[in-house]
């Protein structure tokens, strides 16, 4: 398979190129990183590319891509419905093509989403802590959004009731970002990778499930996983999830 990587003189996408030419079954031939030309993508022969760039720049490379029929694997941050629903629309244009978009790829991270899925009907709040290195653009963090509002759907279909929070004066930012009812606090500091904790509080009890990143090549594994999968899977799909039996 003959893999390109945008962002390739990244934190991450520095690792992916170091992982994609140590697989035995992917060759990686164009290295594309900021300044440089898309097109090299498309004279390189690239058939997947992996994109770990900036929120900013992630949709033009994604819908270049997806107009050259090149599958494409992304782990750049920034993605709401309507951002998605662009995508939909291109790749119906292009409709062998496949698109997939994680905001996580460790395992840890996305079975930590599945726990807080599956507690979530069980206990009256929830609040989730991300923790970051300083270098980081967005917040709160993909993985923080994607569980918030993964949580927020699991807690609707139990009819859970609103959270009690009595706080009535506050400075602004002491109670998080409100993502679909659900809380979300930031953390950035150096020392730190990725980290997230999801809380849950009940009468008399609370269960805390916490996810550490300690290295970026935690999300290898996932990356390659999604490079092969993805095309035989055309279309948008959200979630690694889908590719390892959990969707
Ligand atoms: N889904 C997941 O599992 C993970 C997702 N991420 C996400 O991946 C993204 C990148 O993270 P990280 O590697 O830490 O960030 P870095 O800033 O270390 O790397 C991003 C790289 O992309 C380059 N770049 C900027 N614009 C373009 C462009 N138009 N074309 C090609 N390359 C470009 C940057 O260059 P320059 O510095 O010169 O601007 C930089 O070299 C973030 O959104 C982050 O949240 C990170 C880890 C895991
Ligand atoms: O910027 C990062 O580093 C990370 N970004 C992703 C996110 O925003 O969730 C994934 C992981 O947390 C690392």
């Amino acid at each position: 398979m003959r893999v390109g990587v945008l962002g390739a003189r990244g934190k991450v996408g520095g690792q992916v190129c170091r992982s994609v030419e140590e697989a035995d079954d992917m060759e990686l031939v164009a290295q594309v990183d900021a300044g440089d030309d898309l097109e090299t993508l498309v004279s390189a022969g690239a058939q997947v590319v992996v994109d770990f760039t900036h929120p900013d720049v992630v949709m033009d490379n994604l819908e270049f891509c997806i107009s050259h029929g090149i599958h494409a694997v992304v782990g750049t941050t920034g993605f709401d419905d309507e951002r998605l629903g662009r995508l939909r629309t291109a790749l119906a244009a292009s409709p062998q093509t496949g698109v997939l978009v994680a905001p996580n790829f460790s395992i840890g991270a996305i079975l930590m989403m599945r726990f807080a899925v599956e507690a979530a009907p069980f206990y009256e709040s929830v609040e989730i802590i991300e923790l970051h290195h300083p270098d980081k653009a967005d917040a709160p963090s993909g993985t923080a959004r994607r569980t918030a509002s993964l949580v927020a759907e699991a807690r609707r279909r139990a009819g859970a009731g609103p959270m009690p929070d009595a706080t009535s004066t506050s400075l602004e930012g002491a109670r998080g970002a409100d993502v679909e009812g659900i809380r979300v606090h930031g953390l950035r500091l150096r020392g730190l990778v990725a980290h997230q904790e999801v809380i849950l509080g009940g009468p008399g009890e609370t269960l805390t499930l916490r996810h550490d990143s300690m290295d970026r090549e935690s999300f290898m594994p996932g990356v390659l996983l999604g490079v092969r999968s993805i095309a035989s899977h055309p279309g948008l799909t959200v979630g690694l999830e889908q590719f390892m039996g959990l969707g």
